[in-house]
């Protein structure tokens, strides 16, 4: 599905569209007010028709505020109820557009000279121009140390802006428009006056409208707090509202990650911070959701009555290179499974949310948390790559980074077993795997359920029960897919039993190309819909039950099992999942779809 902003739907209020429109199920969204008029196909006001009596007014963002309106800041006194007045207004279709108050969007990247800014940011941001999921008028500001012009900026930017495969029509020009709207200020991170000096331009450009602003803290973590004060204090808007995008890390621990909240929130409210774990964004994270609580045929089956264990699992063809002196103070733990995995293993087992809001949506995660039990010293495997020479090429181990210590012991590999005490999940291994440095690179949730009880073919399958359960697999990347390993008869006159794939491949059934997770996360925090970002105490419960082990492998200085660089990883880790009865699913994955 394209990203395409006249047709996607807030998660709120999902609605669905026949299969004849194919890839046109998903409703127009927002910006109605602004004055680039969008067209809507006739079956779009039916629905939006149908759905009045509820309330379920598709043209407007997920949490109900149009952009194109005058917001108080988040949590400032009386501002929900007359941002709701103000929503309610813009509902009615009767107030004409001149009689709206004009606003304006400013999105500051900090560290804008940056990897991630060059990598992802910009791109995202000029993916959502293109797709007029941005308002009307905004403009994008780079702010670093480094000294760039406004064109040195914009160069730099246009060798990573990119065009959707399927619309290139018109993009050159577009990117030309984009770039326009693209500056940079050049100042110290905890300078006062540089960001006093950024509001200034800030101001200018708005020109006297109600703006709101939004910082992406695309910076190392040691000096979010200082960036974070001088921006709240310089540079937050005095009529719209202020909301930051914090980047990972969040601390080390859960003493460091207190900590940092705690700073954060002598300058922000909870609700003006937005701390983004990129997975939640990825379409596959996104759909898990809707697979479950939209199908019959899973949700009855997503306990442990029918489920044998999951696995969560994370792997990355290449090592930490270029970014070794960040990776050597977190590790693969702090680096991918407290965050990325922990959120889909949430996301996974939760009970029903109350509804699709975020806050409900949250409460569940944090409950089922707080259910995990933390993790334990012996259902934990660690590794580190090693060099290795393969087909006359030669790979680094991890210790030759030259900005990681030669002695470094920080895990590139960890697999772990994780257990949650609640009715539904009581026994069930949740596995997880993530590694650098190994065969492949792909992300996956792959499901194994229990064998069939008095399975009347299990003569068929030979001494090995467990091969031939069922297996659904979520393929989060490469090659975004679903499918359900299945038993079948092999056609003929015979009774052969074959393991076949019910196959969701979304490059055959959607043609078009998947947003970028930064895309779908970006877009959130413009609307101020929070249910794909961590709340501060989903970040409490997740470091609670990791830094215990954290703690426990530095004291103890556990060495890591040493793997050659793509490999597979530390055999350990298939003795752990013996030591549960589990195979890894990923084992056999040469015959996946
Ligand atoms: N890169 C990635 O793939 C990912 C990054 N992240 C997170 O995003 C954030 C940004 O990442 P990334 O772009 O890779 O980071 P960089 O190391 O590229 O830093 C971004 C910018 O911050 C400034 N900077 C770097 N080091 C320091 C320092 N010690 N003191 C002050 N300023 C410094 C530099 O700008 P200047 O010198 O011009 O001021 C630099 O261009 C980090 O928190 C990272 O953990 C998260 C997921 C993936
Ligand atoms: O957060 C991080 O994610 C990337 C992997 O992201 P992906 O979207 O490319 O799968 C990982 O390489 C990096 O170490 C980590 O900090």
């Amino acid at each position: 599905m394209s990203m395409d902003c006249h047709f996607r739907t807030p998660s709120s209020s999902a609605t669905f569209v026949p299969s004849s429109l194919k890839n046109e199920m998903i409703l127009p969204r927002k910006f109605v007010s602004s004055p680039r008029k969008t067209h809507f196909p006739s079956w779009v006001s039916q629905i939006s028709v149908r759905n009045s009596v509820s309330s379920h007014l598709q043209l407007k963002s997920s949490n109900g505020h149009p952009l194109n309106a005058v917001f108080l800041p988040d949590g400032s006194p009386g501002s929900s109820l007359l941002n709701e007045q103000i929503a309610l207004q813009e509902e009615d279709k009767s107030v004409p557009d001149s009689d709206k108050v004009q606003s304006t969007l400013s999105i500051t990247v900090v560290g804008a000279s940056g990897d991630l800014a060059k990598k992802k940011i910009f791109p995202a941001l000029f993916a959502l121009y293109y797709e007029d999921c941005l308002p009307e008028d905004f403009i994008v500001f780079g702010y670093a140390r480094t000294s760039m012009t406004d064109e040195q900026l914009r160069n730099m930017i246009s060798k990573t802006l990119t065009c959707r495969i399927d619309k290139r029509a018109n993009c050159e020009d577009k990117m030309d428009e984009f770039l326009k709207r693209c500056f940079y200020h050049s100042g110290q991170y905890s300078s006062e006056e540089d960001f006093s000096e950024l509001d200034r331009k800030l101001k200018e450009k708005e020109d006297g409208k109600v703006s709101n602003r939004l910082f992406y803290l695309s910076i190392p973590p040691n000096i979010f707090v200082d960036v974070v004060k001088c921006a709240s204090q310089r540079a937050s808007s005095g009529s719209g509202w202020t909301r930051v995008i914090v980047e990972k890390p969040f601390g080390r621990d859960s003493d460091s990650s207190g900590e940092l909240t705690r700073s954060l929130k002598q300058y922000l409210t909870e609700d003006q911070i937005f701390r983004i774990d990129h997975y939640l964004g990825k379409e596959l994270v996104e759909n898990l959701s809707v697979l479950r609580f939209s199908n019959l045929v899973f949700e009855p089956l997503w306990s442990r009555s029918y489920i044998r264990n999951v696995q969560l699992i994370f792997s990355e063809d290449f090592g930490t290179e270029g970014r070794g002196g960040y990776f050597d103070n977190y590790g693969i733990i702090r680096d991918i499974m407290q965050n990325h995995l922990l959120q889909i293993l949430a996301l996974f087992a939760m009970e029903t949310p109350v509804s699709l809001d975020a806050e409900d949506i949250r409460n569940e995660k944090v409950k089922v948390l707080k259910s995990m039990r933390p993790l334990q010293l012996e259902d934990v495997v660690v590794g580190q790559y090693k060099g290795h020479s393969k087909g006359g090429k030669s790979y680094p181990a991890y210790i030759d980074d030259p900005t990681v210590p030669n002695d470094s012991i920080t895990p590139t590999f960890a697999a772990a077993a994780i257990f949650i005490d609640n009715a539904r999940w009581d026994g069930v291994p949740f596995l997880m795997k993530a590694g650098k440095a190994l065969h492949t690179r792909r992300a996956e949730i792959r499901v194994q359920f229990r064998h069939v009880p008095g399975n009347l073919y299990k003569r068929n399958f030979g001494t090995d029960l467990d091969k031939a359960t069922n297996e659904l697999v979520l393929r989060v990347q490469p090659n975004e897919a679903i499918y359900l390993k299945i038993n079948n008869k092999v056609p003929g006159l015979g009774m052969r039993l074959d393991r076949s794939d019910l196959n969701l491949l979304y490059r055959s059934r959607y043609p078009s190309e998947i947003p970028d997770a930064y895309e779908r996360l970006l877009l959130d925090a413009v609307e101020g819909e929070r249910r794909l970002f961590i709340r501060s105490d989903e970040l409490d419960a997740a470091w609670s039950l990791f830094t215990p082990l954290l703690n426990e492998l530095e004291e103890k200085k556990i060495a890591p099992e040493l793997y050659p660089y793509g490999s597979r990883g530390p055999v350990g880790a298939h003795y752990l999942a013996a030591k549960y009865n589990v195979r890894w699913g990923d084992l056999g994955e040469d015959r996946d779809p």
